[in-house]
């Protein structure tokens, strides 16, 4: 009882203080105003044992979201009691695919963490600034999120448990945030000269490892390397690596390379950096894009063959026979002329695109993928694809039954079928790529169903077996007539052979022609 009037004494005894210190601060002189406010503070602390903490939205930098704020706002959406509040604000913000909610203003909730409780408040206040045509926020409110615990947890809170909340905010961010598909332009004109830089769209694209055919053990070790790569940022420290990681995927037109970059992406939640190397002038040019490329990327280099000559110049992206004609048709040879010298003016190397993927220049950023796809792996640069700059080497081929079952159960949402064990047998026959098993696979109108398709797709192997055995006649067939030109006695030999055989029974004309001279 002594003990709890004692504290109440005390605690109106500081009260008085600080009321009367709050009155009168002003006409208190200079050094006296500090050693009240340090004795007034002990004497609080006393009576109310709590520590606050505030994080102001825009702190020293008046136009800069501070990042803590941003972090503790997406923590808070996350954590179950902030639910509990029973006023709410909706935040539409621009980077999330998701409303984020978090308490309204002047809110609390409790928290425990490690057994220990600590409170959050949302508060604004005026900032009471006469506005100013430079600062558009300078009557605007400003926020701030305070937290408060008992002072004995001093440790916990400003050690473990504001690394959490700062580590959980950003993972959330992460999780809610709207991937992002870049792309490099052909340069802005900037003062003259011209710049590089990304431009970007909203990335939705449904392909997932899901819905991708391939071998599933197959598939299933890639993801697992994915995981091993995304949770792998103490082990690229450990072993002194970049945190960065090179897939090249190889294999025909149609049979999924793309596919399964957009299915990385999705799967890790990482923006994709489309890079197109014919759109870059220089190797400057080339680093200026890769420092800007954002940590938690896919940066993807599309027909590696055709977007870089390996002597150090550029090429032409890639076309087909006829298309290239009709361009050379239409180019009078001045532009031809032109086109040769922007050519041979452009300094975009090969070395200088290993620097920027494992070179010094790989150091800015971490958490990146690089994909090479190709048609033709064996036209590559072996410099290109060594161990360690190429880490996995991926290839796609050919749709597998394995890879058609996948395919039958997106199309026609079926895992069995009467006619799947003719499709297997043709499929061990025929090469057909999953873009054409697809295109087969799918309904044309609302009444085909899982018979109809599936004999389209028989019937679409069955004609390629055809063209296949077609083709390999006509080849035999050129082979003969090359190997006739070569030799043209060869044939008159075999076909005298032939007769002789006719003639004389199973005895073959030089048997004759030895058994005539021994004799
Ligand atoms: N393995 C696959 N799984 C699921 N769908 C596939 C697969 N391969 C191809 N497809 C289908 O075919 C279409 C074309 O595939 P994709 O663009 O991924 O092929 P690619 O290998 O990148 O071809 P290219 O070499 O011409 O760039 C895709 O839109 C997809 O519908
Ligand atoms: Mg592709």
């Amino acid at each position: 009882m002594a003990q709890l009037w004692a504290q109440m004494t005390s605690a109106m005894a500081s009260l008085i203080v600080v009321y009367v210190y709050g009155m009168f601060k002003d006409y208190f002189p200079n050094q006296l105003r500090g050693y009240v406010e340090r004795y007034g503070n002990k004497l609080l602390s006393f009576v109310y044992p709590y520590i606050q903490i505030t994080f102001h939205e825009y702190g020293d930098d008046r136009f800069k979201q501070s990042e803590v704020y941003r972090d503790i706002r997406s923590y808070l959406s996350a954590s179950s009691s902030s639910t509990r509040a029973k006023r709410l604000k909706a935040h539409d913000l621009r980077d999330s695919r998701t409303l984020v909610v978090t308490m309204d203003d002047n809110e609390e909730i409790t928290e425990e963490f490690q057994g220990v409780k600590l409170w959050w408040t949302s508060r604004k206040y005026d900032s009471r600034s006469a506005p100013s045509y430079w600062d558009y926020r300078s009557t605007d409110e400003k926020r701030f999120y305070k937290l408060t615990f008992h002072m004995r947890n001093k440790d916990l809170i400003l050690g473990s448990y504001l690394k959490h909340v700062v580590q959980e905010g950003k993972a959330v961010a992460v999780r809610n945030r709207q991937l992002k598909l870049y792309t490099n332009g052909s340069g802005d004109h900037w003062f003259g000269s011209k710049r590089a830089k990304w431009s970007h769209v909203t990335f939705e694209h449904p392909a997932t490892f899901k819905t991708l055919a391939m071998d599933p053990k197959f598939k299933e070790g890639i993801i697992n390397d994915l995981d091993k790569f995304r949770n792998g940022k103490d082990y690229y420290d450990k072993i002194g690596k970049a945190w960065k990681r090179g897939y090249l995927l190889y294999g025909p037109p149609g049979t999924g390379k793309s596919s399964m970059i957009v299915a990385m992406a999705n799967y890790l939640e990482y923006d994709i950096y489309d890079l197109e190397l014919t759109a870059v002038k220089e190797n400057a040019d080339l680093r200026k894009l890769l420092i800007d490329i954002s940590n938690k990327s896919i940066v993807v280099i599309e027909d590696i063959d055709c977007s870089l000559d390996l002597t150090g110049q550029r090429k032409e992206k890639k076309k087909s026979g006829k298309e290239k004609d009709e361009d050379d048709e239409e180019k009078d040879p001045i532009s031809k002329k032109e086109e040769k010298e922007e050519n041979k003016k452009s300094k975009l190397t090969l070395s200088g695109l290993l620097n920027c993927i494992d070179g010094i220049w790989s150091a800015c950023g971490g958490e990146r993928i690089f994909v090479f796809t190709t048609n033709y792996v064996d036209k590559l640069d072996p410099a290109l694809i060594r161990r360690g700059r190429m880490d996995r080497r991926i290839e796609l081929s050919y749709c597998s039954f394995e890879a058609f079952k996948v395919l039958a159960k997106n199309y026609l949402d079926i895992d069995s079928h009467h006619l799947f064990a003719k499709v297997k047998c043709l499929l061990g026959e025929v090469d057909m790529t999953p873009a054409d098993v697809a295109e087969n696979l799918m309904p044309k109108s609302a009444t085909e169903d899982a018979d109809t398709c599936l004999n389209n797709l028989i019937e679409a192997l069955d004609m390629a077996k055809e063209e296949a055995k077609n083709k390999a006649e006509e080849e035999e067939a050129k082979l003969k007539v090359e190997e006739k030109k070569m030799n043209p006695k060869k044939e008159e030999e075999e076909e005298s052979q032939k007769a002789d055989v006719k003639c004389n029974g199973a005895i073959p004309k030089e048997a004759k022609e030895n058994a005539f001279i021994s004799t």
